[in-house]
C-alpha cells in the first residue's frame, strides 16, 4: 500500500479544458473544473488557461474545494539559445507555485519541438545535437538553484515531439544534469514514445530516486496504432482519443505503483488524460480513474 500521508492525488484540467487545443472544452468553465475534481476525491490540481491568475482569488477558490496547486506546466527554450528569457519567465512562475504552495516545477524543454504542429509526431520530432545537450543540461541546472532558492524542485517532463522523449534521452538528460534536476515521470508519454511497458516499467525502476511528480496518464492501444499508420501529428492523436484515464488503455500501472511504495515516495500522483470532453465526460472519467487508483492502491 502507498502511505497516504506521503502521497497526494490530484488530476488535472487539460480533460475539461485543453491548453494545447482550445476548441476542446471551450465552454467548460474553471468552476465546473474544479468543483468536479473535488467531487471525484481529488486534493490536487495543475494550473489551466481558465484558472484566475490573482493567487488571492484562485487560492480561495480550490480552499473552499479542498483542493491545492501541485505544479504548474514550464516552457523552457534552452537549446535555442534563450537562456535569459526561460530564466526570466521561470522566476515568474516559481514565484507563482511558491505562493500557491507547490513544491515542484515540472518543466519542458520546448526548442524545435513539434507537439503543437501538424507534423508526423514519430517522423518529425526534434534530436538535439551535442551542444543543444550541454545548453539545456547548463540551463536545467541553473533552475534547479533558482528552485532551491524557494525550497523547490525542478523536474523535466519528458514529451512527446520533444528532444527529450525516447529512455535514451532521458538517460542522456538525467546523466548530464545535476542530482538536484529531478524527473517528471509521465506514464502515458512513456508508452506512447515506445508502444512498451517495458519502457515504463524500466524508467520507474531506474530513476524512482529522482522522480519528484508522477503523471498517470493511459493509452488506447488502437488509436496509438491508427496514430503511426497515418503519420497523425501529437494534437490530430489527442482529438482522436489517443490518452485516456489509468486503468482504461494499455498501461500496467501496477510496477510503477509497487516502485513507488518501494522507495516511499512522497509527492504527487497527477491524473492527466486529455481527452475531447464532448466524448469523454471529464466528470465521468475522473470518477473512473479515482476508483481504480484506490483499487490498486488503496489509496
Ligand atoms: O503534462 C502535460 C501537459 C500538456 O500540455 C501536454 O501536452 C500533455 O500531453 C502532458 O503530458
Ligand atoms: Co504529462
Amino acid at each position: 500500500m502507498l502511505d497516504r500521508d506521503k502521497v497526494r492525488l490530484g488530476i488535472a484540467p487539460i480533460a475539461w479544458t485543453n491548453d494545447d487545443l482550445p476548441e476542446l472544452g471551450a465552454g467548460n468553465t474553471f468552476e465546473q473544473c474544479v468543483s468536479e475534481m473535488a467531487l471525484a476525491g481529488f486534493t490536487g490540481s495543475e494550473v489551466g488557461n481558465k484558472y484566475p491568475k490573482d493567487t488571492t482569488v484562485l487560492k480561495e477558490a480550490l480552499d473552499m474545494r479542498g483542493v491545492q496547486i501541485c505544479n504548474a506546466w514550464f516552457s523552457c527554450f534552452f537549446a535555442i539559445d534563450k537562456e535569459e528569457e526561460t530564466i526570466a519567465e521561470f522566476i515568474k512562475h516559481r514565484d507563482f507555485l511558491y505562493e500557491m504552495g507547490a513544491k515542484v516545477i515540472g518543466c519542458s524543454e520546448q526548442s524545435h519541438s513539434i507537439q503543437g504542429l501538424d507534423k508526423p509526431i514519430f517522423d518529425a520530432k526534434p534530436v538535439f545535437t551535442e551542444e543543444e545537450w550541454e545548453k539545456l543540461a547548463a540551463g536545467m541546472n541553473k533552475l534547479a538553484v533558482l528552485a532551491a532558492e524557494k525550497g523547490m524542485k525542478v523536474s523535466l517532463h519528458h514529451h512527446m515531439g520533444t528532444g527529450v522523449q525516447t529512455p535514451a534521452e532521458v538517460d542522456k538528460f538525467m546523466e548530464m544534469t545535476n542530482d538536484d534536476v529531478y524527473l517528471l515521470f509521465d506514464t502515458g508519454h512513456m508508452y506512447f514514445s515506445e508502444g512498451s511497458q517495458e519502457a515504463v516499467d524500466a524508467i520507474i525502476e531506474k530513476y524512482a530516486d529522482r522522480i519528484v511528480h508522477v503523471h498517470l496518464k493511459d493509452v488506447r492501444e488502437d488509436v496509438l496504432a491508427k496514430l503511426k499508420e497515418e503519420k497523425w501529428s501529437f494534437l490530430e492523436g489527442v482529438k482522436a482519443g489517443v490518452f485516456t484515464v489509468p486503468g482504461d488503455g494499455a498501461v500496467k500501472f501496477d510496477r510503477t505503483f509497487e516502485v513507488l511504495k518501494d522507495t516511499n515516495y512522497e509527492g504527487w500522483m497527477v491524473v492527466e488524460a486529455e481527452q475531447d470532453p464532448a466524448v469523454a465526460n471529464p466528470f465521468e472519467y475522473a470518477k473512473k480513474a479515482r476508483g481504480f487508483i484506490r483499487e490498486k492502491t488503496g489509496l
